[in-house]
């Protein structure tokens, strides 16, 4: 067996000693937001972890990073910092370390149960990009949007297409989203339709969080470009299908996905995804120099999606991914992002793009699993072109 937590944690739980994600949280309502890890069902209080003196290691000693009402200082201390962190955070976490076991005040003080506290957005978040690196989800767009004839651009192959998102409107996961309203694609030769979306959609994806950027006109290599990434969150990219289709051309994603972009509460550090580290799909024509890594790896990382009906106790999986279908890895999007010496920052966000895989039970959005509203989804009882049962 492992190394294991004096704090209970079950069999099933997301939260062993390995994971040891990190968020923002509040303990109670109205105090002051503080950075925390999670470990079984409760929250590990950092802020009250360093008061008490226990990061000791020389980099942490003397940091005010873990007193911050978000993440962006620890952020852009880089992977020295994290190292250090996480190595003592395991330290005092596991069961055969006395410090915090058997300090009843400490552990009163610092382990919050997880249902008492508050998750806030975990880092105030300057720049938000999302990219497009499922090949399967390209495909299905294409043929949708554009028509079968040429579903994947030619330039797909050649490097990590994205496009500038909204940052302000990124929150954290559980916060309501407003229906947007705006102009819909008009159907043959009537005028654009105006009022609440008929076509509102999920995109599944997952999201870098950058570590330290680079300086603008400096670009980051690929083969360092890990160094840059703390960790992933799981992200929705909410999106209006009807106001994307009749807005996107010629200059790309508008108001059908700057209305809300939902984050998980908790971000899964590099370090504790090594373990699910795997060869990253085979890229055929070879990248340019700049996009070629000396190891190609990605995550294997299983991925759901469950819609609960309004007023009902069971939520319905619509779809089950994995990572690993993106053709483009994590730290070539983050190169290919710099490589014109555009700066990152501290608590930017990349999107991964839809993560579609090849079948359609693995399709990453509505628009492809039901394919723009022609196929119903069911939903137990209920059925679902797109989200909502009120049209
Ligand atoms: O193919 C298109 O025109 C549009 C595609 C998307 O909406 C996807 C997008 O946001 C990027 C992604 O999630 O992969
Ligand atoms: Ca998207
Ligand atoms: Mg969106």
């Amino acid at each position: 067996m492992g190394l294991q937590s004096f704090v209970e944690v079950h069999p099933d739980s997301h939260f062993p000693i390995q994971n040891l994600p990190y968020g923002v949280f509040r303990p109670e309502p109205g105090s002051e937001p503080r950075p925390g890890v999670a470990i079984g069902d409760y929250v590990l209080d950092l802020s009250a972890i360093a008061s008490a003196g226990l990061f000791d290691g020389p980099i942490l000693r003397r940091s005010d990073c873990f007193h911050q009402t978000n993440l962006n200082k620890l952020l852009g201390m880089g992977r020295p910092a994290w190292t250090e962190a996480r190595a003592t955070i395991q330290k005092i976490l596991s069961s055969t370390e006395p410090t915090l076991r058997d300090n009843a005040s400490l552990r009163q003080k610092a382990l919050v149960p997880m249902d008492k506290a508050e998750m806030l957005l975990p880092m105030a978040i300057g720049d938000y990009t999302d990219f497009f690196t499922s090949m399967h989800h390209t495909k299905n767009c294409g043929i949708i949007f554009r028509g079968p004839d040429t579903p994947i651009p030619p330039n797909w192959f050649h490097l990590p297409i994205a496009y500038h998102g909204r940052a302000s409107s990124v929150v954290v996961s559980g916060t309501d989203i407003v229906r947007p309203r705006g102009q819909g694609h008009p159907t043959d030769n009537s005028p654009p339709y105006f009022g609440p979306s008929l076509k509102l959609d999920f995109e599944l994806e997952m999201a870098v969080i950058v570590g330290p950027g680079n300086e603008l006109g400096k670009s980051i290599d690929v083969n360092e470009a890990a160094d840059h990434i703390f960790g992933l969150v799981l992200m929705n990219d909410w999106s209006a299908r009807d106001i994307q289709a009749w807005e996107y051309i010629p200059l790309g994603p508008f108001l059908g996905k700057s209305f809300g972009t939902t984050i998980s509460p908790w971000i899964v550090t590099l370090d504790a995804l090594e373990p699910f580290a795997c060869d990253a799909p085979k890229q055929n024509p070879r990248p340019l120099p700049y996009l070629a890594e000396k190891v190609s790896k990605i995550y294997d990382i299983s991925l759901e999606v469950r819609i609960k009906p309004a007023g009902e106790e069971q939520a319905h999986v619509v779809t089950r991914s994995n990572l690993k279908h993106l053709y483009w890895t994590l730290t070539q999007q983050l190169a290919h992002h710099t490589i014109n010496g555009c700066n990152l920052r501290p608590g930017d966000l990349l999107g991964t793009g839809t993560i579609s895989g090849p079948e359609p039970e693995s399709y990453g959005c509505l628009l492809e699993l039901t394919w723009n509203g022609q196929n119903l989804l069911s939903l137990g009882g209920t059925t679902r072109k797109f989200l909502g049962r009120w049209r």
